[in-house]
C-alpha cells in the first residue's frame, strides 16, 4: 500500500534522503525512526505527494504520487510535522474544509466529521479556533483531519508529539484499533511506543535505511534493546566505533 522506491532527495547539494526503499502492507504499523535530520519527514513528504522526489518512485496504493497525486492522496491520510496552517478556523471547520475537498456533503460530512473529531477526543476544543488551542489539542485537531475520510493509507509525522502521557496513550489506542484495515506509517522518537504498537521498524539515518525488521529484530541486533541498536545504528559516522556493540553509549 505504501511503497518508496529507491527515493533521491536533495537540498542545495545536501543530500537528505539517499536511495530509500521500503514498503508497508495493509495491517502493518511501521515505525520510521533516526535521530533529527536523518530524512524522515523528507521521506514522508514525498510520500504524501508534497514534495517531488529528485529521483525514485513513491506509491501509494500503487498510484504515482507524482504522476497520479490526485488519486494516490485520495487513499492517503497524511499528518505533517506542527500544527493545521489556518489559525483562525476551528477543529471542526478545518476537518469539514478538509472532507469538503473530498467531496463528502450532507449528512455524510456531518457523521465522518463527528466520527474524526470524536476519535481525536477534541472533545469541546473542536469549537475553538485553532490558533487557540494549545500544542496538544492543535495536534489532535491536525489528527482528526488526516483519518477524517477513513483511507487505507496513513502516515503520521510524529502523531503523539506535544500530547500529554494520557492523550499519547489515546493516539496509541486508536492507531492499533484502525491498524487491522490500514498500512500506517508513523515516524516517532519514543521507542516504548515502536515496542507499543510497531510491527515493523525502518531505521533511517544520514538519509539511507540502516534497518528494517520487527521490533525484535532490530532490538537483537545490540543486544535485545531497541534503544541500543536505535544508538549502534544510527551513531554519526565520525564517532569512534565500539569494540562490543551489544554495548549502548553512555
Ligand atoms: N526545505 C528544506 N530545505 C533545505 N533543507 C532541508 C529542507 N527540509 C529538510 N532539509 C534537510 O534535510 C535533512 C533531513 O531533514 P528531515 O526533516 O527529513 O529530517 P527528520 O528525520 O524528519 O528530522 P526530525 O527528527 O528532526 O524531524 C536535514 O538535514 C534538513 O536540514
Amino acid at each position: 500500500m505504501i511503497r518508496a522506491d529507491r527515493l533521491i532527495k536533495r537540498f542545495a547539494g545536501h543530500l537528505a534522503v539517499d536511495e530509500v526503499s521500503f514498503q508497508v502492507e495493509r495491517g502493518e504499523v511501521v515505525a520510521f525512526l533516526g535521530p533529527n535530520g536523518a530524512g524522515k519527514s523528507t521521506t514522508m513528504r514525498m510520500l504524501a505527494g508534497c514534495l517531488e522526489p529528485d529521483s525514485g518512485q513513491a506509491l501509494i496504493a500503487d498510484f504515482d504520487c507524482h504522476l497520479n497525486r490526485r488519486t494516490a492522496q485520495a487513499h492517503l491520510g497524511y499528518l505533517p510535522e506542527g500544527a493545521p496552517a489556518y489559525p483562525s478556523m476551528t477543529a471542526r471547520g478545518f476537518v469539514r474544509f478538509g472532507l469538503r475537498a473530498r467531496g463528502y456533503s450532507g449528512a455524510n460530512l456531518d457523521e465522518a466529521t463527528r466520527v474524526a473529531l470524536d476519535r481525536a477526543r477534541l472533545g469541546a476544543m473542536a469549537d475553538k479556533p485553532i490558533g487557540a488551542l494549545s500544542k496538544g489539542y492543535k495536534r489532535r485537531a491536525a489528527l482528526a483531519a488526516a483519518i477524517a475520510h477513513d483511507p487505507p493509507v496513513l502516515i503520521l509525522d510524529e502523531p503523539t508529539d506535544g500530547l500529554d502521557p494520557n492523550q499519547k496513550d489515546g493516539v496509541r489506542a486508536l492507531i492499533t484499533e484502525m491498524a487491522p484495515k490500514k498500512a500506517i506509517l508513523i515516524s516517532t522518537h519514543l521507542l516504548d511506543e515502536v515496542e507499543a504498537m510497531c510491527s515493523r521498524a525502518v531505521v533511517i539515518a544520514d538519509g539511507r535505511i540502516k534497518m528494517d525488521g520487527t521490533p525484535a529484530e532490530v532490538a537483537r541486533m545490540a543486544g535485545g534493546s531497541l534503544e541500543s541498536a536505535f544508538r549502534v545504528l544510527t551513531r554519526p559516522l565520525a564517532d569512534p566505533v565500539i569494540s562490543d556493540a551489544a554495548e549502548p553509549r553512555s
